[in-house]
């Protein structure tokens, strides 16, 4: 039997609050076993391009990332972000590393071919994105690899990437070496059946509930790219996909993504 290796995806909304990051990095702390954190921070990111003057701009939530865009969010997200959760998990003892995808070439991806919109400097992954033989050499000596949303071209381009496709690429590209248990975490306690009632969680979704749910609306923004992904690698063999609270992730209330 493979070892369990549990991936935490935390999004924007927890990041931007220091009080609650160091929350959530103190009970990541007491996670035994091997584990990645996969962090966003695109709240943070569209106010500081706000504050220099740049409008942000999102397509079914994904950012159009001109030159100007990729050189801040490169700063925030590889730089600031990547860093202060590099020193988060180190004050609690846990010996974590920061990665964009560029470093040990540990995730390439593909600069998003210019449809019906350009996306500039965004990037796809593939199944061949993510350098494997790294990451289980990282993990066997025991660090705590932390990702940004950063990937490269493998060409010298830098590409800014959807954090939670980064988790569920990463997780998928390991279920064959590993029992993976990928997390999303957010400020909700799960999935909503009614958005404004946080007391409202769906225990299990399966793909077809999911599906319907997503027609009616209950589920919008940036919770469906999540569960798209979510359902990406429970489908490619990730052992167990949960979307949770950052804040209570050592408490029962969550949503369990179900195969069927
Ligand atoms: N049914 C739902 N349950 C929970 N959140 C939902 C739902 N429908 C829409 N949302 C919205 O999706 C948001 C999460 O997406 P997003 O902001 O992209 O997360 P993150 O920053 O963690 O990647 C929630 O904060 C919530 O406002
Ligand atoms: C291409 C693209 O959309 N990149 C995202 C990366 C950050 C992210 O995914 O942040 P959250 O997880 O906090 O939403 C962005 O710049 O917003």
């Amino acid at each position: 039997m493979s070892e369990v290796l549990k991936i935490f995806k935390i999004g924007g909304g927890i990041i931007d609050d220091a009080a609650q990051l160091g929350q959530f990095l103190a009970a990541l702390a007491r996670v035994p076993g091997p584990k990645m954190v996969v962090h966003g921070g695109g709240k943070g990111a569209s106010q500081m391009l706000q504050d220099l003057g740049i409008a942000p701009q999102m397509v079914q939530g994904r950012r159009i990332t001109d030159a100007a865009t990729l050189d801040i969010v490169t700063m925030f997200y590889a730089g600031k972000t990547n860093k202060q959760v590099v020193a988060g998990l180190q004050q609690h003892g846990v010996d974590a590393l920061g990665l964009s995808g560029a470093d040990g070439n540990v995730i390439r991806a593909s600069k998003r071919p210019v449809k019906e919109i350009d996306y500039g400097f965004v990037g796809d992954l593939d199944e061949h994105s993510v350098n494997t033989g790294l990451l289980q050499t990282l993990l066997g000596t025991g660090l705590t690899p932390v990702f940004c949303a950063i990937t490269h071209d493998g060409h010298g381009q830098l590409l800014n990437t959807n954090a939670d496709t980064i988790a569920s690429s990463l997780a998928r590209a390991l279920a064959p070496f590993y029992q993976v248990e990928l997390h999303f975490c957010f400020e909700k306690d799960g999935v909503l059946a009614d958005v404004t009632d946080e007391t409202s969680v769906i225990p299990q979704i399966t793909p077809g509930q999911y599906q319907e749910l997503k027609a009616r609306g209950v589920i919008a923004a940036g919770m469906v790219p999540k569960l798209d992904n979510a359902f990406a690698a429970l489908e490619a063999g990730v052992e167990r996909v949960v979307i949770e609270n950052a804040l209570k992730i050592n408490e029962p209330v969550k949503t369990i993504l179900c195969r069927n």
